[in-house]
């Protein structure tokens, strides 16, 4: 029905995009109106549900995303951050809204994300979970309640594709501990012990990455004390939780105002 909001997929092969185009084909509250894949790529002009393996569903993948973008409500986008800051101007000029998923996103692309949350609603994550997203609460309630006595280590582990480290959860996590403890991150962030690299500074919040197979993500936040340890976990074992997420956002910010809102928001948590 026309009458649903429009979603355009971003990345429409990929192994988020494939599990985004599933969520939307699924629901009853959003239409897919427009896949998307960077130029050159094979799938451009198939019809996204034959190339996925399946039936015809009547929506061609294309490289020509203002096209798509133009006349669509939400852009949901786990691509690449090049790709994403390039969609964030396309969204901005659209007014629709952009659920980004993307990770390993640096500084210039978030300042580059932020001018265009002056005109249209973007929700960003570098985790679209429920379960992560209530994590991410606990683990800030754990580092405010305890002292520099408990150490913050936090180990992710991937599936062998993945090209960024730390993953955009991790950091979350890593955000989540430091306010926690009303520090900045950037103060007291080790990263990629190798050598002799002298005792652990007090204080710092330790990460460390496992890289391997098709698993799927991991996450642990550690508070370790002497003589007692707490581990937060976080397993999750099927993509579609990502997905789901994602879809709830593109939803959920239909009704916002122009600016940038992250799943805390859209969950209320
Ligand atoms: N926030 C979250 O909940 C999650 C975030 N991610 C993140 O999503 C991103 C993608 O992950 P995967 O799907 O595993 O990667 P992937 O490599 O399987 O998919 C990325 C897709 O983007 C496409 N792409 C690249 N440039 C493009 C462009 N200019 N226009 C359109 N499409 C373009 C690629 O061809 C590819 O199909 C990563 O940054 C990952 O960390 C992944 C899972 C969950
Ligand atoms: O690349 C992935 O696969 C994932 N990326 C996100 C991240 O960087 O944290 C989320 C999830 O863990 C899967």
């Amino acid at each position: 029905m026309d009458s649903l909001p429009g979603i355009v997929v971003m990345g429409a092969s990929g192994r988020m995009g494939q599990m985004l185009i599933g969520a939307v084909l699924n629901s009853e509250k959003a239409r897919l109106a427009g896949c998307v894949e960077r130029p050159g790529h094979p799938w451009i002009g198939r019809d996204v549900g034959e190339a996925m393996g399946g039936p015809a569903v009547g929506v061609k993948v294309t490289d020509d995303a203002l096209a798509v973008i133009a006349q669509a409500q939400a852009v949901i986008d786990f691509t690449t951050p090049e790709a994403t800051v390039a969609t964030a101007t396309l969204t901005a000029q659209a007014r629709a809204v952009h659920v980004i998923g993307t990770t390993g996103l640096a500084p210039e692309h978030l300042q580059k994300i932020k001018a265009a949350a002056r005109h249209a609603v973007i929700v960003r994550a570098g985790n679209m979970s429920l379960g992560v997203n209530l994590l991410v609460q606990l683990t800030r309630r754990v580092a405010a309640a305890l002292d520099e006595d408990f150490d913050i280590e936090i180990v992710e582990a991937h599936h062998r594709h993945k090209v960024d480290a730390p993953s955009g959860t991790a950091l979350m996590l890593g955000q989540a501990a430091a306010e926690g403890r009303r520090i900045g991150l950037d103060e007291c962030s080790e990263r990629g012990r190798d050598g002799i690299t002298g005792e652990r500074a007090k204080g710092a919040i330790g990460f460390s990455a496992i890289r391997g197979g098709d698993i799927v993500g991991e996450h642990d936040v550690i508070f370790a004390g002497l003589g007692e340890r707490i581990v937060l976990r976080h397993v999750a074992t099927d993509r579609r939780i990502f997905a789901r997420g994602a879809l709830r956002a593109a939803l959920w910010g239909q009704d916002q105002k122009p600016g940038e809102y992250d799943m805390l928001d859209v969950l209320g948590l």
